[in-house]
């Protein structure tokens, strides 16, 4: 079997290649017959899984599943031949696909459990695209908040459209190297999670990543990014805290070494995790691995850290003073006044909850969107439509039948017996905004959220 790089013609013979991964493994030792199974599994594709928001009965998908055994949001579909993305359930945001193995960090931080992150005040400091900062926001409902941090300004606004489908007003956007923000928030976080930039071996098995992730080269440069990303979320963390590390590489240099070192150099406990006992790193207590040869799925690591007490003080803020906005939301909200707090640009205005941590403006770069403005004109914002579960309510809303949504999802316009802005619903799942005139709706989904290939009802 060979591994081929996505980027050059180069492939490697069967011994090399073994070499390869024996090295990159690092303390991980693989029996000869476990390595074959391992290499094999490199190059295969595994089953798509979806994470269903907590009020989805598994039942109600329109595809067979199974559970996954990690993780009780987590559903594997039964064939191959499913198009979980192409659901009109996907599009109403009733499910997020993602790889099993990233299940793994959510498992770690057990948002699963109905009450891990109530009143929890979480920064994910490496957040883009948003796969763990979704179900973080679904798991936090209507408490606590969640600061998604990206750096890279070319993934923010994935992440923004990813943790806008949730439908939660409790985030905010910062794009701060990990260090300066916690220079700027040192002890302010109940829990951060660091779902770190790594070599990405398990990618390798979806293409999307060369045979350098096995390099040692691209490995020490790995580690000692995660070092510093690490050493940022120590100080970002309260006394007690809780950290997530997570990856989706398989090097123990990335994985079991970091958080060695962390336990040598700081004072944190690893968390043991019954439920992932059956997935134990064979080298270093309280961490977790997902195998592809084992668990179907691309394979990741996770560990869950308390920190004791912390040596710097928690910053502390005086209150901001209050945005005024001169947008006038009342014309699409019941109520926009008394329980929002604003910040926005001259494009964008951003609504967070008004008892969201007061150091929001200070770091925040976007939020949950409530209005945005082209030319002259101010228009409601399409993440507004779809919040859910939040205080704000649009004016007029619009219950339309399976083959009224795939129609508006397509960006068509629709039948609308109101006059003006309408948020358009399928069984009560926000999908957007019409602006009704004479018995039509006109479409303003933005481009990004049309889905035009919606499978047939069932
Ligand atoms: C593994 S991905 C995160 C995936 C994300 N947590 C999810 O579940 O969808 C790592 C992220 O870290 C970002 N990143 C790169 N360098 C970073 C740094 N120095 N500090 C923090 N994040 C960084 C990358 O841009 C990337 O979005």
């Amino acid at each position: 079997m060979s591994v081929t790089s996505t980027s050059h013609s180069e492939s490697l013979d069967d011994d090399s290649l073994h070499d390869l991964v024996r090295d990159a493994l690092g303390k991980i030792s693989l029996s000869a017959n476990e390595l074959d199974a391992f290499i094999a599994s490199l190059s295969s594709r595994h089953r798509n899984v979806v994470r269903v928001r907590r009020e989805v009965a598994p039942e109600s998908l329109p595809f067979p599943t199974t559970p996954v055994p990690w993780y009780s949001l987590g559903y594997r579909c039964e064939s191959t031949e499913s198009r979980p993305s192409k659901e009109l359930a996907y599009a109403a945001g009733d499910y997020y696909v993602q790889d099993a193995g990233s299940l793994l960090a959510l498992a770690a931080l057990q948002a699963d459990h109905p009450v891990a992150l109530k009143n929890q005040t979480v920064c994910d400091l490496c957040a883009a695209p948003g796969g763990k900062a979704t179900a973080i926001l679904e798991s936090l409902e209507s408490s606590g908040f969640l600061l998604a941090n990206e750096p890279i300004r070319s993934r923010v606004p994935a992440l923004l459209h990813n943790l806008s489908r949730t439908g939660s007003d409790r985030f905010a956007i910062s794009q701060l190297d990990p260090d300066d923000l916690a220079k700027q928030l040192t002890g302010c976080f109940d829990v951060v999670v660091v779902d770190a930039p790594c070599s990405g071996q398990a990618l390798l098995s979806r293409k999307r990543q060369s045979i350098s992730a096995l390099s040692g080269h691209q490995i020490e440069h790995s580690a000692s990014r995660q070092q510093r990303i690490l050493s940022a979320a120590t100080r970002l963390l309260r006394p007690c805290g809780k950290l997530v590390y997570s990856t989706c590489t398989f090097a123990a240099a990335e994985n079991e070494a970091q958080i060695d070192g962390l336990l040598g150099s700081h004072d944190f406990t690893a968390e043991s995790i019954p439920s992932l006992q059956p997935y134990a790193s064979p080298i270093t207590p309280g961490c977790y691995r997902l195998w592809p040869h084992q668990h179907d799925c691309a394979g990741s690591f996770a560990a869950s850290l308390i920190q004791g007490e912390a040596s710097w003080s928690a910053k502390t803020f005086r209150n901001n003073k209050p945005f005024k906005t001169t947008v006038e939301l009342d014309q699409w909200f019941t109520d926009s006044g008394q329980v929002h707090r604003y910040f926005g640009s001259d494009s964008s205005l951003y609504a967070i909850p008004i008892d969201a941590p007061v150091w929001v403006e200070r770091v925040a770069k976007l939020g949950p969107e409530i209005a945005h403005r082209t030319g002259k004109v101010w228009k409601p914002a399409h993440a507004a439509a779809l919040q859910r579960g939040t205080l704000l309510r649009s004016r007029q809303t619009l219950d339309v039948d399976h083959e009224t949504a795939a129609q508006y999802l397509s960006g068509a316009p629709i039948p609308c017996p109101s006059r003006g802005w309408t948020v358009v619903q399928y069984h009560g799942r926000p999908l957007g905004w019409v602006k009704g005139d004479r018995g039509l709706g006109k479409n303003h989904l933005p481009t990004a959220s049309r889905f035009t290939q919606l499978s047939p009802p069932r």
